[in-house]
């Protein structure tokens, strides 16, 4: 198995080096070069089985001979083991034929925990192996960074370094990330927004003289193997609603378009997934862009759904490689546009896009009255973002085809909007409770790529 670069200028990898790489020296994201497919037989041996063992057989296909069966299998088991829900991605039935996929049982409380937890194993059993050490630097609108210290802190060699937007995440986001004492990973609250983070972490990595003097490496999901763990959740759903016998389909909170990629490849591999919808917040670029071609960034517009608050959604560019022929010149150049303020999407891949995803947005009083709604009609206390994607489900699923929606943060991460919508404050579990005693250590710092990048190797040479 072969993974190639979205521009097509970076060297072959195999699954291994492409996860301890992140970003391809050419600026693109890493895809496999031809997607394992699954036959009907295959995903129906799904139904009954462990999310684990599902984990296992969905994924292996994709790995190559980067680890042994009996070694995979125990990063699995040790990535889920921490997870407070016996079937870690339960079903809920909403409303006839509509249910939510809860994905926020993990250590952190969100989505992430399910590709962060385990490719914090995978990077642990790698770097055993080669003795490498590697600097893990991420950008965080507030999910990905606590979920990536969760799962790398007290780590040997490995040091992470996650930026986050100064002021625009939630308070219980930030002490997720703020309060883990261990001395390897390290909180940085940046002037701007997630995509001034973002952009940095991608300076990073194309300043290559620094990507290899502190040997850098990226769990956002830029990252494939972030993606890859993420398709699971797509067939385990699939398949408890009556996959492969009836089609499903999937209603995706979505910023960075990580999560709804990984939908797309569950398809890609077999599962009969009937619609793929981008549900997003006023943040609306994915929307607008599907609808029209048209793709402008305009400035990042703070929401109570702050973990979609993008506007340059990196994992487009896997899509966008598809829908134009996996032609890798055609999308460095639409890459060079949008650094020049934006791109049209090309007529035919438009089109193309237009088949495989729908699109939908939510304002922002419409995503309180779907957080009051729900919780009046169905008791499910909704963060969010969830909510952003249930009303968008409502309004465009074919009440005949089952619709699950993705529910990618628990209410407690988000306890001040949830209570302005539904007058309930959703408590942490108790594992948490103390999180608002615990001290906190962060470092504030401006958007200036070179005073992270010194700051970095000064806290690198501290450790
Ligand atoms: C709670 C939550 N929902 C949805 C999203 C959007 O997911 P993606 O960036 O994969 O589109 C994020 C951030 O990524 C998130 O943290
Ligand atoms: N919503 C994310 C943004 C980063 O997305 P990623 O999936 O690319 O890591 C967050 O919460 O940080």
């Amino acid at each position: 198995m072969k993974y190639i670069s979205t521009r097509g200028k970076a060297p072959e990898l195999t699954f291994e080096e492409a996860m301890l790489t992140g970003l391809a020296r050419d600026g693109g994201l890493y895809v496999p070069e031809e997607i394992p497919s699954f036959s009907s037989e295959e995903i129906a041996a799904l139904g009954g089985i462990s999310y684990e063992e599902a984990a296992f057989r969905i994924m292996w296909p994709f790995l190559g001979n980067a680890f042994g069966a009996d070694e995979f299998r125990a990063c699995i088991a040790r990535a889920y083991a921490g997870f407070g829900h016996a079937a870690r991605a339960p079903l809920v039935q909403l409303e006839p034929n509509h249910f939510l996929a809860e994905l926020f049982h993990g250590p952190t409380l969100a989505f992430k925990d399910f590709a962060m937890q385990l490719i914090g194993q995978l990077f642990q059993a790698a770097l055993k192996k080669s003795g490498r050490r590697v600097t893990i630097v991420g950008a965080t609108s507030g999910d990905t960074g606590s979920a990536a210290i969760e799962a790398f802190r007290g780590l040997d060699n490995v040091d992470v370094f996650i930026l986050f937007p100064h002021g625009r995440v939630s308070e219980v986001q930030r002490r997720q990330m703020t309060t883990p004492a261990d001395a390897n990973v390290h909180a940085l609250a940046v002037d701007g927004d997630f995509d001034t983070c973002q952009a940095l972490v991608k300076d990073m990595f194309n300043d290559f003289a620094f990507r290899d003097e502190v040997g850098l490496a990226g769990v956002n999901s830029i990252n494939w193997a972030r993606v890859l763990a993420q398709v699971v959740y797509y067939f385990t759903s699939a398949v408890s609603l009556g996959a492969p016998d009836r089609k499903v389909s999937f209603t995706v909170p979505t910023g960075n378009f990580g999560d709804i990629f990984a939908g797309y490849i569950a398809r890609r591999a077999g599962l009969p997934i009937d619609k793929l919808i981008v549900a997003t917040n006023q943040n609306d670029i994915l929307h607008r862009c599907l609808t029209t071609g048209e793709y402008r960034p305009d400035g990042v517009s703070p929401s109570i759904s702050p973990s979609m608050d993008i506007q340059v959604s990196s994992n487009f560019e896997r899509a966008l490689f598809d829908a134009l022929g996996r032609d890798g010149a055609a999308v460095g150049q639409l890459m060079d546009e949008l650094k020049a303020g934006g791109f049209t999407v090309p007529q035919g891949a438009l089109g193309h896009l237009q088949d495989l995803f729908a699109s939908g947005r939510c304002s922002e009083d419409e995503t309180r009255e779907t957080i009051r709604d729900m919780r009046a009609q169905t008791g499910e206390l909704l963060c969010p973002h969830s909510a952003v994607a249930v009303k968008v489900a409502r309004e465009m699923r074919d009440p005949h085809v089952p619709m699950v929606t993705l529910a990618t943060a628990h209410p407690a991460k988000f306890p001040d909007a949830v209570e302005a919508a539904s007058g309930l404050r959703p408590g942490l579990p108790p594992r948490m409770a103390d999180l608002f005693e615990r001290p906190e250590r962060l470092t504030r710092t401006s958007n200036d790529l070179a005073e992270i990048q010194a700051l970095i190797r000064d806290k690198r040479a501290e450790a």
